[in-house]
């Protein structure tokens, strides 16, 4: 069994390339046999990182009605709230006890067209934002912005890591999709019934997800290669990179999209943040070259980026 790994990124501002590629080779390492990695150096600002967990309190705390004004079940473009046991990640499970915001690409300052959003594929259109949460918009809109940064930063990194060069997917992220969700968990204490957990196993449907989880709290479990749930707890400075199913699709499963699920039953509530990262989604998720061969031929269909996120997103939400 491997640890889940560290990646140090203030490496990745070196511009020397035997530490540059010693770094990817840990992540490669990380990829292949884990499929999650810590982050440390990763550069989104604490404060940024404050605001937005405020902020999403702020949210998480108003009355269950107003909340439920922006249910995204009543906008075509998987935006807006998520009620508690109204998502299943796990097919076997009987809803997911947590709650959620959602939203994709926009400007912080708004502008008239905003030609990135309206290409957004499924997720094409305006964000759904709450009324009376000031300075929600602002606070988690910041901290999205801070994590695209951070994605646009790893995207070399997973192409060195595969032995492609650096700016191998620059071409297929011009538009990049990101997907952020700000989450809520209530405590579960006493009898847990397994299949009324924080969110079901499953794996993420985009390249990689970075996430911000609260400090201090146990929640997210990560099944390793012996089917064993592996606590991956919060660890101070650091952000969760998790490899997810397009990775999985790019590179004939040579990189890991690894289940993993959370419960909370530390008696207290638990707040994550993650921001799903894929290509654009016209992009065709091809395997790349090196990752077939006579022993591994492909295993997947090959489909857009667009597409595969849209299905995902049916079977996730149901609309
Ligand atoms: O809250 C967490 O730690 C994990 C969240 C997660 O896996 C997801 O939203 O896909
Ligand atoms: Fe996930």
């Amino acid at each position: 069994m491997y640890a889940l790994s560290y990646s140090d990124l203030k490496d990745i501002a070196h511009t020397d390339a035997a530490s540059r590629r010693a770094l990817a080779d840990a992540v490669r390492d990380a990829c292949i046999h884990v499929g999650f990695l810590y982050v440390k150096n990763h550069g989104i600002p604490e404060p940024v990182i404050d605001n937005a967990l405020a902020a999403s309190k702020r949210f998480f705390s108003l009355p269950n009605e107003q909340k439920a004004e922006i249910d995204i079940r009543k906008t075509a473009n998987y935006k807006g709230y998520t009620a508690l046991l109204s998502s299943n990640n796990d097919p076997d499970n009987a809803g997911d006890m947590h709650e959620g915001f959602e939203f994709g690409w926009e400007e912080i300052r708004p502008k008239g067209f905003d030609e990135k959003r309206a290409n957004d594929g499924a997720m094409a259109g305006a964000n759904v934002w709450p009324q009376d949460v000031p300075g929600f918009r602002e606070d988690v809109l910041t901290y999205y912005h801070a994590a695209v940064d951070l994605g646009k930063k790893l995207f070399p990194l997973f192409a060195l890591a595969l032995n492609l060069p650096e700016d191998f997917f620059d071409n297929k992220t011009k538009n990049s999709a990101a997907i952020m969700r700000v989450l809520h968990y209530p405590p579960q204490t006493g009898h847990v019934d397994d299949r009324v957990i924080g969110i079901g196993a499953h794996t993420d449907f985009e390249c990689f997800t970075i996430l911000w989880q609260e400090p201090e709290i146990q929640a997210l479990q990560v099944l390793n290669t012996q089917k064993q749930w592996i606590d991956a707890p919060p660890i101070p400075g650091t952000l969760v990179v998790n490899l997810g199913d397009q990775f999985a699709r790019w590179t004939n499963d040579v990189f890991k999209s690894t289940i993993h699920r959370a419960i909370n039953r530390t008696g207290v509530r638990r707040y994550s943040i993650p921001l799903f990262f894929g290509t654009d989604y016209d992009v065709k998720l091809e395997p790349i070259t090196s990752c077939i061969s006579p022993e591994r031929p492909a295993k997947y269909e090959v489909v857009t980026a667009g597409d595969y996120v849209q299905q995902r997103l049916k079977a996730a939400y149901g609309h």
